[in-house]
């Protein structure tokens, strides 16, 4: 049976169901208690879903002949379901407790794991108390993180969601936790503007080591270093100095540790990770726990690790979607997409410190899911995933709500939190600050759903001429996601959950959401751009011979040469 003829009875029951307004679906107290679920301490709250408890008996259907719950076991078990590049799966093992048992290729990585968990809890200690300091013996309290993709997006999420943690500022005290992704110059000087090199540290996150951008970017940290110290009379004068340099102020996360030595890195210097760590699923190996370490210290870490664990487990005991957070995630996510044909979803943390998640989101879940053929290699007759954007509230309220409400059908996510990280009581206020926040957040669902009638407007005694105007449809599927408070264990949840749910969604579309073909061809491309950029060093007037670039794109390029 194709995965279409298994969505036929979702089809049919969507169809019926598109006749109910969510409005009169939510005057139903019954319905709605069957709609919110309840785990370690996260509410999911389904009811402003276009969806009844029926929905989810035939989602349930769906996702047994799917083999979502194979698929949830063989990912947890270390089987190499990244079929395209031979590997297992096992982020999950990274966040996996001392003691677990996973084994993939005879070897239960586990240990691994946690010997260099261990290795960064040394380390991370020995710079913060200054023990390991820079070549000039000042203490390191500096970092820079260069990589880009998943060796950067994830981790740059999770110091924005922790660092105004009163804990994680107690902890960081005067350090500084900076990125370098872009290859872009602009980012180089904004990286390291105004720091001391003395104090300076750089952590190269590349789990491949030949990423072009990460690699130049590095270079060009390596040489600021070399350059910054000359300026203090500190002169490399010859390779053997300018390695004691770089060992001072350079280390790495990669699973190539060749070229990391290479690079000129100490192997005690550099941590490693697996094959089998996908670069998006990758903030919970050294690329991530070892510069948040650095900054907050590796027991604060550890909490985050902990709260992913607790999801984890969560699903891999699962049963049923019903009460399981990242299935019903995920299988709600799959019916917008594929039963209610809607290609976007608008991800919403009404929280400031989740400024970073939603870009995050966009290369775990498009980079995982953005596929055109199935396993077996076939063209898919259905899209997958949608295409995820967001901004936290209540600034997106004053952005592009506008469209959701009255202009596209796009399911919205919220995600929001009982306590502020920063409370403000102000004295004569109504509410405190956070209590104004989050009004917006219980208020937006019910604005989706039920909108406002032509009735309502007439009996406010809006003029005819403007009723329309102020119309809003409603219908608008959301869902609410409420935790008691932003910390590590409750950031390492959100997280868990959001890459679950893309995992299960592949399970679904019978994709591999693992590889990453689709980035290949532009990068393959540019080689030739940056071949012909070397041979126009000192021109102003553009030589194609024996390139093969098309009219269009010579002319951009004759511009460029010209005017650089
Ligand atoms: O960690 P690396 O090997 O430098 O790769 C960076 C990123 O580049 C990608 O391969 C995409 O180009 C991502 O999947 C990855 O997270």
């Amino acid at each position: 049976m194709s995965r279409k003829e298994l969505w036929a009875n979702l089809q049919k029951h969507e169809a019926e169901l598109s006749k109910t307004h969510l409005r009169t679906l939510l005057a139903d107290k019954q319905r709605n208690a069957h709609l919110v679920f309840e785990h370690d301490n996260i509410v999911l709250d389904l009811t402003h879903e276009k969806i009844t408890g029926q929905t989810l008996d035939l989602l349930e259907e769906v996702a047994v002949k799917s083999g979502v719950y194979e698929g949830v076991k063989k990912m947890f078990s270390g089987e190499k379901i990244n079929t395209t590049e031979g590997r297992a799966v096992l982020h999950v093992a990274l966040r996996a407790q001392k003691g677990e048992k996973i084994v993939t290729e005879g070897k239960n990585v586990v240990e691994d794991v946690h010997e260099t968990l261990h290795r960064i809890e040394n380390f991370s200690n020995q710079i913060r108390s200054g023990h390991l300091k820079g070549k000039t013996g000042r203490t390191l309290k500096n970092v820079v993180v260069i990589g880009i993709g998943g060796s950067y997006l994830s981790i740059e999420f999770v110091y924005e969601a922790l660092r105004s943690h009163p804990e994680a500022v107690a902890r960081a005290q005067d350090r500084k936790l900076r990125f370098l992704a872009n290859v872009d110059p602009i980012d180089f000087s904004r990286a390291t503007e105004g720091l001391c090199v003395e104090e300076t540290l750089f952590i190269i996150n590349s789990k491949t080591f030949t990423t072009a951008e990460t690699m130049l970017n590095a270079r060009t940290c390596r040489n600021w270093l070399i350059e910054q110290y000359k300026l203090k009379g500190v002169v490399c004068k010859n390779e053997e100095e300018v390695k004691d340099l770089v060992n001072h102020h350079m280390c790495a996360a990669s699973t190539n540790l060749t070229d990391t030595s290479k690079f000129g890195i100490s192997a005690e210097k550099v941590f490693g990770f697996w094959d089998w760590v996908g670069g998006r699923y990758s903030v919970w190996s050294a690329v991530g726990i070892l510069p948040l370490s650095i900054q907050f210290g590796y027991d604060y870490m550890d909490r985050f690790l902990k709260g992913a664990h607790s999801i984890d487990t969560h699903l891999a005991k699962a049963t049923s979607i019903k009460g399981n957070l990242p299935l019903l995630l995920a299988l709600v996510g799959f019916y917008n997409t594929s039963i209610k044909n809607l290609n976007s979803r608008a991800i919403l943390p009404y929280c400031q410190a989740l400024c970073k998640f939603v870009p995050h989101v966009q290369q775990l879940d498009m980079e995982s899911n953005g596929k055109r053929v199935n396993l077996a290699g076939q063209t898919l007759d259905y899209e997958c995933t949608v295409v995820n954007f967001g901004e936290p509230g209540t600034n997106g309220q004053h952005s592009f709500y506008q469209l959701l409400h009255q202009g596209r059908v796009v399911p919205c996510e919220f995600i929001g939190f009982c306590r502020s990280q920063r409370p403000v009581v102000l004295a004569g206020e109504p509410v405190t600050s956070h209590e104004e926040l989050m009004s917006n957040f219980f208020s937006q669902p019910d604005a989706l759903a039920c909108g406002k009638t032509i009735e309502e407007l007439k009996a406010e005694k809006v003029p005819e001429n403007l009723q329309n105007h102020k119309f809003f449809p409603g219908d608008r599927p959301s869902l609410s996601l409420l935790f008691t408070e932003l910390n590590p264990y409750t950031a390492g949840q959100l997280l868990a959950l959001y890459e679950h749910r893309t995992a299960i969604e592949g399970f679904l579309w019978d994709i591999n959401s693992f590889d990453q073909w689709g980035v290949e061809l532009g990068k393959v491309l540019a080689k030739q751009v940056r071949t012909f950029f070397q041979n126009h060093q000192d021109k102003s007037t553009a030589d194609f011979s024996g390139t093969t670039f098309n009219s269009a794109t010579e002319t951009l390029l004759s511009k460029f040469i010209q005017h650089k």
